[in-house]
């Protein structure tokens, strides 16, 4: 399960419950019901001032409002901003509904704020802040800063809607000023900066449970798209990452080539292949884009060491294994690789078959290791439990014991680096086509390249590669080949 709860995981919660078909209006709804419900603990019937903005924190504020009114409470109704400015539908639907409502509710006055001479205070008992909540970006703006020190100037008591208005939702700092409450009710978990902010300004901390699904983080959805690292506009050659492929032998030539491919498709600038010379001529027929580095002879020997780690040095991840073979020397020049290469690996395919796992144990580097059902076996010498819950203890504990990340190809993959999980259900049967594995391979090294860390890289390319197929699906039925999953990838990149 998640741990922290920062504002891109809440994003991202929020649009993969979407995605499992909870409108986001519901979301709010709890949301709103749930100060509501605050406001009742604290006291009965009494004047209620609610200052709301223009973003999902001013409409939670809408809909608290309306559960006041119902309950017989007297509420002023300040929103601050432009109608026009609302964005999100759901605001818009409640600051429709508040506005039909307050034409026949005498209890409810509603008080539109365009700049800051019109901000009132306010002789209310109880005071909502509804302004800023995980949406606000850099120093408040006018007429919201003036309606802080309103708010702070005020003796009523002050309830703040998922942040106090002016916080950073993330650091919990306070740059210029904020709104101190008394209590502060935030949404399904508390949001990082509310456990390392000043208390004088969250007060007591309620967590509302308002329906996103345990699903909603546990699995990736298209909300984890939003992670992908933008591509610097002003970027130049290189900055966008630079993996290194070390793989094949004898007559595989393939599957380095697809780990290549993928990795060039998930955005990266330079894409090179280590391979024996053996294959390198037909990995360069494969595609200009590749830059191809002969190694000696037909399988990866002793004589390499010195080349590997070389090009490791100009790359920014490494991928090792496709189609490398399964030679016992090859596999002491990778043991020795492991060691001694200074970035973050992914070891994938046969590096599982003949890498000693207690180099993996020893090494404190970033290494993801992306095995299926038998290569999880033959590395680890454990048997995976049918049930879905003990497999992922199982991959847990695994991850844990030896300090690395495990990307568990299956129906469910299932990735773990011992304190964080997710699991990944995107893809289908068609996915068992030679070569998807080594796209995998590719494009979470891309993504590691590119500068996320590597549990977050594992996941999310989990995700793409798993829902590139399920586009390939779509023109070519179960029979599409890992080189259309590889075509398919910019757009699932695109979605976000
Ligand atoms: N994510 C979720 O699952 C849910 C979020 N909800 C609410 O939605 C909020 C997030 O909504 P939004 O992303 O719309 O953001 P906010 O509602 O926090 O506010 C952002 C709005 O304020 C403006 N703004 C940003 N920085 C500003 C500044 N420095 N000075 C003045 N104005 C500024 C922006 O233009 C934007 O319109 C949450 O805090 C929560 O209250 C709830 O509806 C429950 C569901
Ligand atoms: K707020």
């Amino acid at each position: 399960m998640v741990i922290k709860m920062d504002p891109m995981d809440i994003m991202v919660a929020d649009v993969n419950s979407e995605a499992l078909g909870i409108p986001r209006i519901v979301l709010m709804e709890n949301a709103g019901k749930c100060v509501a419900e605050q406001i009742f603990t604290i006291s009965k019937k009494c004047k209620v001032a609610i200052y709301a903005a223009k973003g999902g924190n001013g409409g939670d504020g809408f809909v608290a409002a309306r559960h006041l009114i119902q309950k017989g409470y007297n509420v002023e109704l300040y929103f601050i901003g432009t109608e026009s400015g609302i964005k999100s539908s759901e605001t818009r639907m409640n600051w429709k509904i508040i506005q039909n409502l307050g034409i026949y509710n005498s209890s409810l006055n509603i008080f539109k704020i365009h700049d800051s001479s019109q901000v009132e205070p306010t002789n209310a008992d109880i005071i909502i802040d509804a302004m800023m909540g995980t949406g606000v970006k850099g120093k408040l703006r006018e007429p919201i800063s003036t309606a802080v020190e309103v708010i702070n100037d005020s003796d009523a008591v002050v309830v703040a809607v998922d942040i106090p208005t002016g916080m950073d939702p993330l650091t919990g700092s306070v740059t210029d000023r904020a709104v101190m409450a008394n209590h502060t009710v935030t949404f399904h978990k508390p949001k990082t900066g509310l456990l390392n902010a000043d208390t004088k300004y969250v007060g007591n901390l309620t967590v509302c449970d308002i329906g996103i699904p345990m699903e909603a983080e546990l699995f990736t959805g298209p909300g984890d798209i939003l992670r992908l690292n933008r591509r610097e506009m002003n970027s130049h050659k290189g900055q966008n990452g630079r993996v290194l492929v070390l793989g094949g032998n004898g007559n595989y030539s393939g599957a380095p080539a697809l780990a290549a491919l993928a990795a060039l498709r998930s955005g990266v600038d330079i894409a090179m292949v280590a391979c024996p010379k053996s294959v390198s001529s037909s990995i360069r027929s494969y595609s200009p884009n590749l830059i191809v580095r002969d190694l000696s002879e037909d399988y990866v020997r002793f004589e390499d060491s010195s080349d590997i780690l070389e090009l490791s040095d100009s790359a920014d991840s490494v991928v090792i294994g496709c189609g490398i073979g399964i030679k016992d020397e090859t596999g002491l020049v990778l043991n020795e690789m492991v060691e001694k290469i200074q970035k973050p690996i992914v070891l994938d395919a046969d590096a599982l078959k003949i890498v000693d796992r207690n180099v993996v144990k020893d090494s404190d580097k970033k290494i993801v290791l992306t095995p299926h059902k038998a290569e999880f076996r033959a590395f680890f010498q454990v048997d995976l439990p049918e049930d879905l819950d003990d497999k992922i203890k199982t991959v847990e504990g695994t991850a844990a014991e030896l300090g690395c990340t495990i990307l568990l190809k299956g129906a469910v993959d299932i990735i773990s680096d011992g304190n964080r999980t997710k699991l990944n259900s995107s893809g289908n049967p068609g996915m068992s086509v030679g070569g998807t594995g080594d796209v995998l391979a590719g494009l979470v090294a891309g993504l590691i390249s590119k500068g996320h860390d590597v549990f977050e890289a594992a996941f999310l390319g989990s995700y793409i590669n798993g829902t590139a197929g399920d586009i390939a699906e779509k023109s070519y039925g179960y029979n599409f080949l890992a080189t259309d999953v590889i075509n398919e990838i910019p757009k699932v990149f695109k979605e976000k």
